[in-house]
């Protein structure tokens, strides 16, 4: 059997996941699609309160979704509902988890690496984060959490713009990029965003693309020019002292404060796949648990496919890509998104694996 695309839906409290999880739920897509309501992660509470009801509870609604509250153990849960679509009590064909506002989206992720049979009837499709363009600056600055749920997106929805200006949209936007620039960006107005920028986006490791905004490299170029600024001591934007507008207040609300941010390599000449495995297991085992998301579309030396490299913190895994096109330049891209990783030893020991 196909294995089950499913979709962790995060974003930090409040942010809208259960208002476009519902949304979802009552619409007629034609999807059957079995949505977990994810209590986990708040064991201080469930083991006082929840801990003598850890079944799981299934809801069917009217176009076929199913709604079912797990508490407890996510890879229990899992495998219990795998169970019961093969024994045609339940169907569905898709799942989506949403993770309590507080979660760090990593270990679920994980789960869909680590447990053998999850990994047999299910594919983690997408991580999916909601931000709340009214909260999210102010969330960002204040909790690590909100920065990793945004670092682990494959796509990011921004729910209530309707509160906010088409300036602090931007501004916000910018700052996302800086943290995730894999992550498309689109709207949700109170739950309403198409289907297809919720499910079956492929985003995990099935495609070769790595979309990566062009703005994202520019800023990082103009990041530079900017700290050269810095060393001179010349000028900062914040000595505004009767509010004037500060050129560069976005630029650097945009990342002076978040731990968790990306950076790029990119290079024209093949790897060698040797030596490319060897640094980078190395540089998981030293660094894994600081890289929450990383991922490169690259060429190999003596190889004609693409080669397509993902992981989440220590799980590394490659797969093979499209056949590089007659004409196409042969070119390696990676991104990878981290807490407060040491970008120079990575771009210095990429440099050494190329041929
Ligand atoms: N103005 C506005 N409010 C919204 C929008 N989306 C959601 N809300 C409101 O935001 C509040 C929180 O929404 P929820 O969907 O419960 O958020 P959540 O992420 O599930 O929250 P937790 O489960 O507590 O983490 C609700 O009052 C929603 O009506 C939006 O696009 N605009």
């Amino acid at each position: 059997m196909e294995p089950i695309p499913s979709t962790i839906l995060t974003g930090f409290l409040g942010a809208g996941k259960t208002t476009l999880l519902n949304r979802i739920l009552h619409e007629e897509h034609g999807l059957r699609i079995a949505v977990i309501e994810n209590e986990f992660g708040q064991e201080n509470i469930d083991n006082e309160i929840l801990v003598r009801d850890t079944g799981e509870q299934i809801v069917e609604m009217n176009n076929g979704c199913i709604c079912c509250t797990v508490r407890g153990d996510l890879i229990v849960a899992l495998n219990n509902l795998a169970q019961k679509r093969a024994a045609g009590e339940i169907a569905f064909d898709r799942v989506v988890i949403e993770t309590t506002g507080l979660a760090n989206p990593g270990p679920v992720a994980q789960t869909f690496f680590v447990d053998e049979e999850v990994g047999a009837n299910y594919m983690l499709d997408a991580v999916v984060t909601v931000v709340d363009a009214r909260h999210a600056m102010m969330q960002l600055d204040q909790h690590e959490e909100a920065q990793r749920q945004v670092g682990f997106a494959d796509k990011i929805l921004l729910s209530k713009t309707d509160l906010v200006d088409a300036a602090a949209v931007e501004a916000l936007k910018t700052r996302l990029h800086r943290i995730n620039p894999r992550a498309p960006i689109a709207t949700s107005d109170f739950g309403r965003a198409p289907i297809s920028d919720v499910l079956d986006l492929r985003g995990f490791n099935l495609n070769d693309k790595l979309e990566i905004d062009p703005d994202f490299l520019r800023a990082d170029e103009h990041d530079h020019a900017h700290d050269h600024d810095h060393e001179h001591g010349e000028h900062c934007g914040h000595d505004h002292a009767h509010g004037e507008a500060c050129s560069h207040h976005d630029h650097h609300h945009s990342h002076h404060t978040d731990d968790i941010a990306a950076f790029v390599f990119k290079s024209e000449r093949a790897f060698d796949p040797e030596r490319l495995d060897q640094f980078l297991g190395s540089m998981v085992q030293v660094f894994g648990p600081q890289m929450l998301r990383y991922k490169g579309v690259l060429s190999m030396a003596g190889a004609d496919r693409k080669v397509v490299f993902q992981g989440v913190h220590q799980i590394m895994g490659s797969d093979l890509g499209a056949k590089w096109i007659d004409g196409e330049p042969r070119a390696s891209k990676m991104v990878f998104i981290g807490k407060n990783l040491p970008k120079d030893v990575f771009i210095a020991g990429l440099e050494q694996c190329l041929v």
